[in-house]
């Protein structure tokens, strides 16, 4: 034995290897109180084991995705600059304006990105305006990929905009670790993202870009701007559209065991008109012409309610983003309470993102089973402690009846001796699909039929075993093979639009192609041994 060996080998203690390594990190994380103190452990061996790290959440995916990501990041973020320990990301502030390309070629290996995740902090979840202590979104979004789609780890791009904040706190907290400004005005922004979307396509010629938690004009505005131009997609709408629109296709296939109400007869009702909200609601609008509806027919279907109560065109000020859904054949006083226009509506689906907490209080639940036999409810404001309603809460007012996903996770939980499954309409299930589709097909841009074919895919994506159960989206366990899945349909889709720059797949049956995505996933080398 070399010296340096021994020398080593003398550093590991002697029984290390007949122990299992894995057992003893999860016996670790498990011991941590709180859920930052797990986020801040695994961080840490993410770090010093990668492969280990991955392996771990790829195997223990239930446990370890509600920490990494929706709710837990959610407290990260908010204590991101408590927490810091490493870069772990790229910062691009609106003092680099003018030299951001020199700033991107800092990111090492550039060459070999294909992801990139970019918040500018604005709108984390639900929780507002974070500044410079969004990254831990990207970074949680960017594990999700590695996890679920299989991206390799070392293509995958974390960015946080520094463009400062307008919550206060911040400022004067003395360990925030952003710039004490406000936010720009939109001149300014704009010039900052026109030269910001410019230096990615030099530097990373082969990115995706994913806009993440932008507020919400600017998720809208930046998406139309950049969308014919860059390859770019915004996950808060169109990755919660899609999701969302996934999961209604098969509540409404419930529902409609239960009550015979047709698919374009559902009356849905949205209770939040920010980016997602508007988002899920364009989605569906879009399926429902799909299905022959007219687009005048398909918006019929569809109500949006924000905080002023129902949104009619007649409403001085709306925002233009609501201006499409706004109802111009409501007449009488201003409906200002949830429950008022669900007696209007008579909704069969009730759609949460509004940031609300318990906004469906029992007296709305009620009033939904009272007019439906299966009534629909998503609750999918993240994290849970803003969720419109809990589980339990859904399934005890509906005595069991309810079709339900919320956007953070639940438990499963047993009501009058039955066991019920909440679903997950968390767009987890649709980005890495519809990013590995892209990547892989090299598409210029993501075109809102490769969304469509997205939800599409994962809503087919069901095992009988999980129809059989009742489940609005499959089990999260098989998150690789349904990534697979939808690829292949962003693929096609892309191929359909002519958008796609590898042609080598469209000579490929699905099979075959199907085959070739699944062989692509990366996969953590298994090694149980800790690094020396
Ligand atoms: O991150 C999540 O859990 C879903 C999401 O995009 C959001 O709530 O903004
Ligand atoms: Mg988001």
């Amino acid at each position: 034995m070399s010296l340096a060996a021994l020398h080593n080998a003398s550093r590991l203690p002697p029984y290390l290897f007949t122990t299992d390594h894995r057992q003893r990190v999860l016996t670790q994380l498990r011991s941590k109180a709180t859920g930052l103190e797990k986020y801040i452990y695994l961080n840490g061996l993410k770090d010093r084991e990668p492969n280990l790290f991955y392996e771990i959440l790829i195997g223990n995916l239930l446990e370890i995705v509600p920490i990494l990501y929706t709710p837990t990041v959610g407290d990260a973020c908010s204590n991101y600059s408590h927490i810091w320990r490493r870069p772990e990301g790229l910062y691009v502030t609106i003092e680099n304006k003018g030299h951001i390309k020199e700033v991107l070629r800092s990111w090492p290996a550039a060459q070999a990105s294909r992801i990139a995740v970019v918040t500018d902090g604005s709108r984390i979840l639900g929780l507002g305006d974070l500044g410079a202590n969004g990254l831990p979104i990207s970074i949680g979004k960017l594990d999700l990929y590695i996890a679920g789609a299989g991206i390799k780890p070392t293509t995958t791009l974390p960015i946080c905009l520094d463009l400062g904040t307008n919550t206060q706190k911040f400022h004067e907290d003395p360990l925030y670790l952003g710039i004490r400004r406000k936010r720009p005005d939109t001149e300014e922004m704009d010039e900052f993202m026109h030269e910001f979307m410019e230096a990615m396509r030099e530097v990373f010629p082969q990115l995706l870009v994913q806009f993440e938690d932008f507020s919400t004009d600017n998720a809208f505005r930046y998406l139309d701007l950049f969308r014919n131009q860059y390859r770019c997609f915004n996950d808060d709408i169109q990755g919660t559209g899609s999701v969302v629109l996934s999961g209604f296709l098969n509540a409404a296939r419930l529902s409609a065991a239960a009550a015979g109400t047709p698919l374009t007869e559902q009356r849905i009702l949205f209770f939040g008109a920010g980016s997602a909200g508007i988002g899920v609601a364009k989605q569906l609008l879009s399926f429902f012409t799909l299905q022959g509806l007219s687009v005048e027919e398909a918006r019929d279907r569809i109500w949006t309610v924000d905080s002023k109560g129902l949104i009619t065109a007649d409403r001085k000020g709306l925002q233009e983003h609501k201006k499409f859904f706004a109802r111009t054949d409501y007449q009488g006083p201003p409906l200002t309470k949830l429950e008022d226009v669900i007696k209007y509506v008579k909704p069969t689906a009730l759609l949460g993102l509004s940031t609300v907490r318990n906004a469906f209080s029992e007296e709305i639940v009620r009033l939904m089973a009272s007019l439906n036999a299966r009534p629909i409810i998503f609750p999918l404001s993240n994290p849970v402690s803003l969720c419109e309603v809990d589980f339990e809460d859904a399934l005890k007012w509906t005595n069991g009846s309810v079709i339900f996903a919320s956007g953070s996770p639940y438990k499963v939980t047993e009501f009058n001796g039955k066991r019920y499954e909440p679903g997950q309409g968390n767009n987890m299930y649709i980005f890495p699909g519809i990013g590995l589709g892209t990547i892989l097909s090299k598409a210029n841009h993501v075109t809102d039929s490769m969304v469509e074919q997205a939800a599409i895919a994962l809503a087919s994506s069901l095992t009988a075993e999980e129809h059989a159960a009742g489940l609005v989206y499959p089990r999260l366990v098989r998150i690789r093979d349904i990534s697979a899945q939808i690829a292949l349909a962003v693929i096609r889709a892309a191929q359909k639009d002519n958008v796609d720059e590898n042609s080598l797949f469209r000579n490929l049956s699905d099979d075959a192609l199907l085959e070739y995505i699944r062989a692509k996933q990366w996969q953590p080398t298994t090694s149980h041994l800790p690094r020396l």
